[in-house]
């Protein structure tokens, strides 16, 4: 089980420019941290290389396991963490269903585990929805769904919940709390404040 995540020196450019240099961060179990800046300042970047899909220019991402073991990056990424992008990752042909259960089958979950993530997320009346039919909101909600059905301690959060409304932003809050409150980290980026106390912190120059 990953317990923390360790940032140091951290340098990511894309093409010419560097978006930011010597980041420092560490997650600890029970964290939230709040990535803040502009358009571009590189905060999709920093969740993309910690997810291990963007290689850094300097610096170094470890995991550590209890106790402060290290933790193989490979097996790290492999197993304990998601990455839930902006872009929702969705086949928009697969009914809502499909593609969830295709996805948390992925990610070591089982059906069951699906099943009450589609209670916790209200997703009963859409599962027979091919993808593309869904709002940006129920499609976001399709994919959050996918943290629920498969435990993973590292959530990368990529502005979570720009298209949802405000009873589900609710529920999203209460399920991050409880992500928090069972030892799970949450590293989000965001424009608008997450619904649970975070340490913010600013990403670019
Ligand atoms: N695939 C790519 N190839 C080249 N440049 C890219 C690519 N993806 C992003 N960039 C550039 O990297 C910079 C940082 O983008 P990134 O998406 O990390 O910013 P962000 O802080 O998440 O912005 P926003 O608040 O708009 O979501 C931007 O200037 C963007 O144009």
């Amino acid at each position: 089980m990953m317990r923390a995540v360790r940032i140091k020196g951290l340098s990511l450019s894309r093409g010419e420019r560097t978006l930011f240099s010597g980041l420092d961060l560490d997650l600890e179990s029970g964290d939230a941290v709040a990535l803040l800046g502009r358009n571009g300042a590189g905060k999709t970047s920093l969740l993309r290389a910690v997810a291990g899909l963007l290689r850094p220019q300097a610096g170094t991402i470890g995991f550590e396991g209890s106790e402060g073991r290290i933790l193989e990056a490979e097996v790290a990424r492999a197993d304990h963490l998601h990455l839930a992008g902006h872009h929702d990752g969705l086949k928009t042909a697969r009914t809502a269903w499909e593609e969830l259960l295709f996805q948390t089958r992925w990610t070591g979950g089982s059906e069951a585990s699906a099943r009450a993530a589609v209670e916790r997320l209200e997703l009963g009346r859409l599962l027979d929805l091919e993808v593309r039919r869904l709002s940006a909101g129920q499609r976001r909600r399709v994919s959050l769904a996918r943290l629920l059905a498969s435990p993973r301690p590292l959530w990368l959060l990529d502005e979570p919940m720009a298209p949802l409304d405000a009873a589900h932003r609710a529920a999203f809050g209460a399920i991050l709390a409880q992500h928090l409150a069972g030892g799970g980290m949450v590293l989000a980026a965001v424009h608008d404040p997450l619904p649970v106390p975070a340490r913010l912190v600013e990403v670019g120059a």
